[in-house]
């Protein structure tokens, strides 16, 4: 028999049971509820995210994808009307436990936000802010050495090498998009949840960012919350669509958007409703 968890709020569920991909997740979510004071906003989600993939999450405004995306990284600790039960896990531990550290939790499951928010401060610092908290470089050369390949695999190495110095905040909204991405990447996490990383983009940074997304499922698992359907179709391998607080459909992205089981995701994917 499986043995049974207990939750942070005290309710046995079975982790990981009956795996829907077939793997073992990179994290897994099992009767997620999320209440805001007396408001419920998610009504018990089962979902899991698997590694080195791209996960999207979709669905009408107030359906709950943010509110489900900052779970995974306790970013909702931060809210103090919001209570949380159920089970999420990275690698098989629970992200709830008294043991885990929320700011090392972070660091494992990074995030970038809707507007891009570099901090007021040089290019470089940026980068090198989250590594030096976290002790991750002990000299100048490695820390050079983060801050140099974080810009790389953020794709803005080039248009920056030569103004390291300079604010992050004197770059184009895309390019501190790209900052953030880097900053996000500078700690090494095995998991980047991405917020809706586009919606204050034009076409190209937008086009540019989501080049880059398919880039970093090579090394990251990937979780964003996108209103765009193209850009979930375009990025994605999995895609989760959320109604009213509930997860009401998962599977391969081409399969959600082709043929749909519920007539929800139907009407949401063909523009009937949203
Ligand atoms: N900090 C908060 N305090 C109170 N209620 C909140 C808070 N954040 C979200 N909510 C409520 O929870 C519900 C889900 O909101 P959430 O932002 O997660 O939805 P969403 O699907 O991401 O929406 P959108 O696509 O518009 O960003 C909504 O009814 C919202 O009003």
């Amino acid at each position: 028999m499986t043995a049974h968890t207990q939750t942070m709020a005290g309710i046995a569920v079975r982790p990981q049971a009956g795996t829907l991909t077939g793997t073992v997740p990179k994290m897994d979510a099992r009767g997620v509820k999320v209440y805001y004071g007396a408001k419920q906003a998610l009504k018990g989600i089962d979902l899991e995210i698997p590694e080195r993939q791209v996960t999207a999450l979709i669905g009408p405004s107030g359906c709950g994808k943010s509110t489900f995306l900052r779970c995974l990284n306790r970013m909702n600790d931060t809210i103090d009307i919001a209570r949380i039960e159920g089970l999420i896990t990275l690698d098989g531990q629970d992200i709830y436990d008294r043991e885990i550290d929320p700011v090392q939790l972070r660091a494992r499951v990074g995030m970038v936000f809707q507007k891009p928010n570099p901090f007021p401060k040089s290019i470089y610092d940026n980068i090198s802010y989250g590594p030096r908290i976290h002790g991750l470089a002990s000299r100048r050369e490695e820390m050079d050495e983060i801050v140099t390949k974080s810009l790389q695999r953020a794709g803005l190495w080039n248009e920056v090498k030569d103004r390291l110095k300079e604010p992050g905040t004197g770059l184009s909204g895309g390019q501190q998009q790209r900052l953030c991405i880097a900053r996000a990447i500078a700690v090494s996490p095995e998991v980047i949840l991405m917020d809706e990383p586009c919606s204050a983009l034009d076409p190209i940074a937008t086009a540019h960012i989501e080049e880059l997304i398919d880039e970093l499922r090579e090394n990251y698992t990937i979780v964003i919350v996108t209103h765009n359907m193209q850009q979930a179709a375009r990025v994605s391998q999995r895609t989760a669509f959320f109604h009213l607080g509930e997860m009401v459909e998962v599977g391969d992205t081409e399969e959600i958007f082709t043929t749909p089981r519920d007539e929800r995701t139907q009407g949401y994917i063909t523009g009937r409703y949203g």
